[in-house]
């Protein structure tokens, strides 16, 4: 083997946000991606297809082997939380660990509840009394808070409605252009693929295969 290759995949992964090679867990895999400073890749491929385990492995939540980087440094050298602050998952079933929603924003909130449509009462409200759509995009404020350079975004719109819809796709574009994080954004909508894209990833049948944004 040439003895250049490992510095070139070095210089190869540092020059991207997210990088992933060969990651596999028991269930899916194995799948290589990469995501650059400020990209939204749109996930998207058929229900059951291992959508939402692959953001669960990249986030380090199910066990996996291969190898994920963060700007060139290798998952394995971080300390799981610190990991899992700078790569936010935002699942299609949010945990909430506290009964009231100021709990969760111990700094206040910095503009990104509002943005999504919430007044400033929403800090006295009990989570369970939220819908599955305001638990959504609070769960959305309550991970950008912690600056993540990486977002996985599973169906992050599911439950909402346009105006809600457009709020939630403005407030992540604006984060990812003044933060230069990267996105991974699961969805079945291609009228949202192709507003919130720069790239599309497809999964079938054990494979991603990159398709154009139209
Ligand atoms: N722990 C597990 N062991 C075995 N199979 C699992 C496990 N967890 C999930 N699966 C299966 O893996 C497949 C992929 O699930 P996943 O939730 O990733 O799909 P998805 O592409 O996100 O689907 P959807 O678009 O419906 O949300 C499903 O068939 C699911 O039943």
């Amino acid at each position: 083997m040439n003895a250049s290759h490992p510095k070139s995949d070095d210089v190869a992964r540092t020059s991207q946000r997210l990088s992933v090679e060969g990651l596999r867990t028991p269930v899916v895999g194995p799948y290589s991606l990469s995501l650059a400073a400020g990209e939204c890749v749109v996930l998207t491929g058929p229900s059951g297809s291992g959508k939402s385990l692959l953001l669960r492995a990249i986030c380090d939540l199910d066990p996996s082997t291969g190898m994920v980087f963060l700007n060139g440094r290798m998952r394995d050298d971080f300390p799981p939380r610190d990991w899992r602050r700078s790569v936010g998952l935002l699942p299609a079933e949010p945990a909430w660990w506290a009964e009231v929603v100021g709990e969760h924003f111990p700094q206040g909130s910095d503009g990104v509840l509002e943005a999504l449509g919430f007044g400033p009462e929403v800090m006295g409200w009990e989570v369970m009394r939220a819908s599955s759509g305001e638990r959504q995009r609070l769960a959305l404020a309550r991970m950008l808070q912690l600056r993540p350079q990486v977002l996985l975004l599973d169906e992050p719109t599911a439950n909402l409605d346009a105006d809600n819809r457009a709020r939630v796709e403005s407030v992540v574009r604006e984060y990812l252009a003044d933060s230069l994080a990267a996105a991974l954004w699961v969805t079945h909508d291609p009228a949202q693929a192709s507003r919130v894209g720069d790239r599309e990833l497809v999964m079938r049948a054990g494979q991603l295969e990159e398709i154009a944004c139209i």
